[in-house]
């Protein structure tokens, strides 16, 4: 069993300013101060975790360093141009496991989260639940996000290593 994290890990985004700015949620935090946004690639910090929906190794308890997550905020079209290029960057890419969007765009659909979703993904496997509910407490449909994932990221939380997490993974697709 994972223990519950209270402390706050940093949260970062790449900003590819391709969204209608009412609708981003990665502005929506960073107005809030939930998250640093960021609108060029040399300033993200290195040792932080990059949420890559393309990468080969999924995101596990494991990769927890304290030191932080990067979410790139873009459109869904430009994501298999824009991530290649971030590899200059040598950050560590992690691929969130199976878990359904619960935002009103994506509703539904498995691993096209948005980027509070994402973020609040990675904490809750991290351990941090009090910040994956604040975070998405700002949005009106942010409570979806956890009441359609509840059981499989209360699994992933438990996971020593990825391969675990492939595991767990396994038995929801
Ligand atoms: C493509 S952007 C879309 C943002 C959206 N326009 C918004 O307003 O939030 C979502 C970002 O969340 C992260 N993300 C989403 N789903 C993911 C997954 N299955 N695995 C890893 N990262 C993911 C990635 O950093 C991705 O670039």
């Amino acid at each position: 069993m994972n223990p519950t994290k209270h402390r706050d890990i940093p949260l970062y985004i790449y900003h590819a300013g391709q969204c209608d700015p009412k609708k981003c949620t990665g502005r929506k935090m960073a107005r809030f101060d939930l998250a640093r946004l960021y609108d060029r690639v040399s300033r993200l910090p290195r040792s932080a975790i990059l949420l890559d929906p393309m990468a080969e190794k999924a995101l596990s308890p494991a990769d927890d360093s304290g030191k932080g997550i990067i979410v790139l905020d873009c459109s869904w079209e430009e994501v298999e141009r824009i991530f290649p290029e971030l590899g200059k960057l040598n950050l560590e890419h992690r691929a969130l496991p199976y878990l359904l969007a619960g935002n009103p765009v994506n509703f539904g659909k498995p691993f096209k989260l948005n980027s509070v979703e994402a973020f609040a993904a990675a904490l809750y496997i991290f351990g941090c639940k009090e910040q994956a509910e604040k975070i998405l407490s700002k949005f009106n449909w942010g409570h979806s996000f956890l009441e359609l994932n509840k059981e499989p990221l209360e699994e992933y939380a438990t996971a020593k290593n990825s391969t675990e997490v492939v595991e767990i993974q396994s038995h929801y697709i």
